[in-house]
């Protein structure tokens, strides 16, 4: 599954960066950084939808999405446009990303900022925050509930915030039993990238009210949001569409009416 072979590739990446910056090094340098204030949450939280865009050049089920792929501008029209966080890529063999163009964005938006990787080691939590990131995420499908745990309770000693992204029941109870504060259903099956809206809406009842609830993937149009909404997402992950919106602000502004339209 592709899945197991991001994870695998990333392992490797992590064992190359250790090799310049040891685990050691990485942990004393963002120890020394001011703690976060989980920014993220705290955005999640104060919205009644909040629209998480994605900077997003390629991924393994669309290939390039982005040809010329201006990752600051597009950035900043997020914020213009009325984002409430940004999510980036910084995967680098299948999304094309990486954590200079991570750095370049930060230093150019204001906006709480999501590290969008594959985690599979502590050290990738330390780097996240060096990076200047405000949340990282962590994927149940790749951390057993002990680990979930463990990375959430160092993401809370740096001040990040942790997207936990689940794709069906036993990874939702999973990651309630780790604490997770904010819970994300994909709803890309990542085995044959198929899309089905209805994996967000059907598991949504499943997670406790006091749990932030993102619906991550497949988001088409300003129907497909609504539809989420409806069901009680707290945000919204958007990327490709974001990506491809020749008018942001007219896309994101039409969630948000929809959306408040459709309260009670
Ligand atoms: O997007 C993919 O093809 C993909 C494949 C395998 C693992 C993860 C993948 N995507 C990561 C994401 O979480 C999405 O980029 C994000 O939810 C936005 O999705 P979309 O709006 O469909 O671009």
């Amino acid at each position: 599954m592709i899945l197991e072979k991001i994870a695998n590739y990333t392992r490797k990446r992590v064992q190359e960066d250790k090799k310049i910056v040891s685990l050691e090094e990485v942990v004393n340098k963002a120890n020394l950084l001011p703690e976060g204030d989980f920014k993220f949450e705290q955005t999640l939280k104060k919205n009644k939808v909040s629209i998480i865009c994605e900077v997003k050049k390629a991924s393994p089920s669309k290939g390039i999405i982005s040809e010329d792929f201006p990752f600051v501008q597009i950035a900043r029209e997020y914020e213009n446009a009325g984002a409430d966080c940004i999510s980036v890529l910084t995967e680098p063999k299948w999304f094309l990303g990486s954590d200079e163009i991570f750095k370049e964005i930060r230093k150019n938006v204001n906006l709480p900022m999501l590290r969008k990787d594959f985690t599979i080691d502590e050290y990738q939590i330390y780097q996240s925050k060096l990076l200047g990131a405000d949340a990282v995420l962590l994927i149940c499908s790749l951390l057993d509930t002990k680990t979930l745990k463990k990375y959430i309770s160092i993401c809370d000693s740096l001040g990040l915030s942790t997207l936990v992204e689940a794709h069906n029941i036993g990874e939702i109870n999973s990651a309630i039993d780790a604490g997770a504060r904010i819970i994300g259903v994909n709803n890309r099956n990542l085995k044959d990238f198929t899309v089905d809206l209805s994996n967000s809406i059907n598991l949504r009842k499943s997670i406790p009210n006091d749990i932030l609830f993102v619906a991550e993937s497949g988001i088409l149009n300003v129907n497909d949001a609504i539809s989420l909404i409806r069901s009680g997402a707290d945000a919204l992950l958007i990327g490709e569409a974001m990506m491809h919106a020749s008018d942001k602000k007219a896309f994101i502004r039409e969630i948000k009416q929809g959306g408040a339209l459709n309260e009670d």
